[in-house]
């Protein structure tokens, strides 16, 4: 709660006009209340004639009016507010996702990111758009019928003050009961959006494994617990809501009755203030048991909050970037000293790394399944950070680099390049600083043995892919990230060669295109092909997150064991 009051106090712009629009809806309350029983009072005990109360009576209709357009404002305020907030938090958790994209792509179920995204933050609005109003409402007004009560009638103020506090204590015991309800829910609608968006996601794989009755079957209990937990918020919302309603029926019944003593047996209070209090009697409780549904809304709002807050601090070490330029489109000098790196969620990790890619060598990482060759791979991209240690590029370190220089000198082909949903030109024109011409595509397509592909195709360049279009196979997507690269014209890339069999002329066109990017810049491959790590300048043995040994192929079946054995074993199944 006290993170979701903070983020309101922040938006000035919403709040004044909330809080002004509540101190007018005090004062017209009066001013209501005030006429109505000057008119009556006028008509039956003073047996004043119409002419006399029809300047009042318009006055009255004006504060009636008045008090419409207030509550309109206090209503459209609070809308404005909750929605301000939901973009602030939307941006800070898609910000977060940006900051840390390795991260929040491989930790967590990507349905409960996006549950997190859509329905924990539409879940905080309540709070925003109806609880905060409501709190402001009942700080300010009854305050105002207060003040009117005690100019009229001492005794009457003082019920009013002794019976109001019995709303915030029913409030905070309630509020500390259901607390823990509203979190389960939150939890149980995640974990329900998060498994329905996995299991969807591994729908062939489960029909594969003859699993998806079994699912379906899990599928339903989340559903049903997500339900019970909802359910049990409704429960208790309504009981209390209910209680909340009886208490305010009895005070206004109590001060009713102390008015009807004074009026008619004690005799000590006039028709007019009498009839002026109990006029504004309901009001003053509405305003407190108003703030009795609202605070069950606002309470709803703080499990989701505490989802949102969980999934922002979650990964708060940040990747930090500076200001300087890379200077021209040369490939630069990349050091490693002392690198270390350790997965959050794991206990692997590469440990004092040393090594150094010159501008446009041929760097092969090769090591078993498992050495670390991706990790390293992410290092040098920069998508995650060392956890000790610094990479330099051309003598400073990388971080002082602008973020957006680094990327584009860069291009990552990974095993499974991820294809967006959208036509096989946005797909491969991705990236680019610039308008990609037609000549431009045809050639990037060409080269990087696509355009044969894509001319069978009906809508050609047109062609819907990725998800929600036309699949392509895993040869054919590394092909569409060879042609980003081609349009890119990187000076560091790094590439993951594709470990399964390809066929001749896939291999072929794979081996031309990468000879023609790395012309012009740095390659550093994690290697599986003999022909790939014979033709490295330099290859770095990984064995269990450390650099086993490095050097040219010569001299590691020289110097390395383990590597004369892995290349004796390897001969019969790489492609030489
Ligand atoms: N996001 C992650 N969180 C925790 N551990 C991870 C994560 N990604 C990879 N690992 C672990 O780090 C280790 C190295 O993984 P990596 O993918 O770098 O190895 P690799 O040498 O590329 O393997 P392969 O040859 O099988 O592709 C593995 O033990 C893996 O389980």
């Amino acid at each position: 709660m006290e993170q979701l009051r903070k983020r309101a106090f922040a938006h000035k712009k919403w709040m004044i006009p909330l809080i002004l629009s509540s101190v007018f809806n005090g004062a017209v309350l009066i001013g209501q209340a005030y006429c109505f029983v000057w008119i009556v009072n006028e008509i039956f005990l003073e047996k004043g004639d119409f002419k006399t109360v029809l300047p009042v009576f318009f006055i009255l209709l004006g504060f009636l009016l008045f008090r419409v357009v207030t509550l309109f404002s206090s209503r459209r305020s609070g809308i404005k507010l909750g929605t301000a907030v939901k973009k602030e938090i939307r941006r800070e958790l898609v910000q977060t996702y940006a900051d840390h994209p390795l991260q929040a792509s491989l930790s967590g179920q990507t349905g409960k990111k996006t549950s997190i995204l859509l329905d924990a933050v539409d879940e905080v609005d309540q709070y925003y758009s109806f609880y905060i109003p409501q709190v402001i409402q009942t700080a300010i007004v009854p305050v105002f019928i207060l003040a009117a009560v005690f100019s009229q009638h001492l005794f009457s103020g003082l019920l009013m003050m002794i019976t109001a506090p019995f709303f915030p204590i029913y409030m905070i015991v309630i509020g500390l009961k259901t607390q823990k309800k509203a979190d389960k829910q939150m939890e149980k609608m995640t974990a329900f959006s998060g498994h329905f968006l996995d299991v969807l996601q591994g729908l062939v794989t489960l029909k594969l494994m003859g699993k998806a009755k079994q699912q379906k079957e899990a599928i339903r209990q989340k559903s049903f617990a997500f339900r019970d937990a909802t359910m049990d918020v409704l429960k208790t919302a309504f009981a209390s809501s209910l209680a909340l309603e009886f208490i305010a029926m009895l005070s206004v019944g109590l001060i009713a009755f102390e008015l009807g003593l004074q009026l008619v047996v004690f005799q000590n209070v006039s028709f007019f203030a009498a009839f002026f209090i109990l006029i504004l009697a309901p009001d003053f409780y509405l305003a407190l048991r108003d703030l009795g549904s609202a605070f069950h809304a606002g309470r709803g709002s703080s499990g989701a909050a505490s989802k949102i807050s969980e999934e922002l601090n979650a990964r708060a070490r940040l990747q930090a970037w500076g200001e300087s330029g890379l200077l021209d489109s040369s490939p630069p000098e990349i050091k490693l000293e002392h690198v270390d790196f350790v997965y959050e969620s794991g206990p692997f990790s590469l440990e004092g790394l040393n090594l150094t890619v010159h501008p446009r060598e041929k760097l092969a990482v090769i090591g078993p399944n498992g050495s670390g060759k991706t990790t390293l791979l992410r290092l040098l991209s920069g998508l995650i950070e060392p956890s000790s240690g610094t990479i330099h590029i051309n003598g400073k370190p990388r971080n002082s680099y602008l973020e957006k220089e680094w990327f584009s000198k860069l291009s990552y082909i990974s095993q499974n390049p991820y294809l967006f949903s959208g036509t096989i030109r946005e797909n491969i024109s991705l990236g680019a600083e610039h308008d990609v011409t037609e000549s431009e595509l045809h050639a990037a397509a060409e080269k990087a043995g696509l355009l044969e592909l894509v001319q069978s195709l009906e809508s050609g360049f047109e062609t819907e892919i990725g998800e929600g279009g036309r699949g392509l196979s895993g040869g054919e997507k590394q092909r569409i990230a060879l042609a980003r690269a081609f349009i890119k014209k990187p000076s560091i890339i790094l590439f993951d060669e594709p470990t399964v069999g390809l066929d001749l002329s896939t291999e072929q066109i794979l081996q031309a295109s990468i000879k023609e990017l790395s012309r012009h810049a740095s390659m550093i491959t994690v290697a599986h092909r003999l022909y790939t790590i014979k033709e490295a300048d330099t290859i770095v043995y990984l064995d269990s997150g450390k650099v086993l040994a490095a050097g040219t192929h010569h001299h590691l079946l020289k110097t390395v064991p383990a590597y004369r054995k892995m290349m004796d074993n390897q001969k019969g199944a790489l492609v030489t």
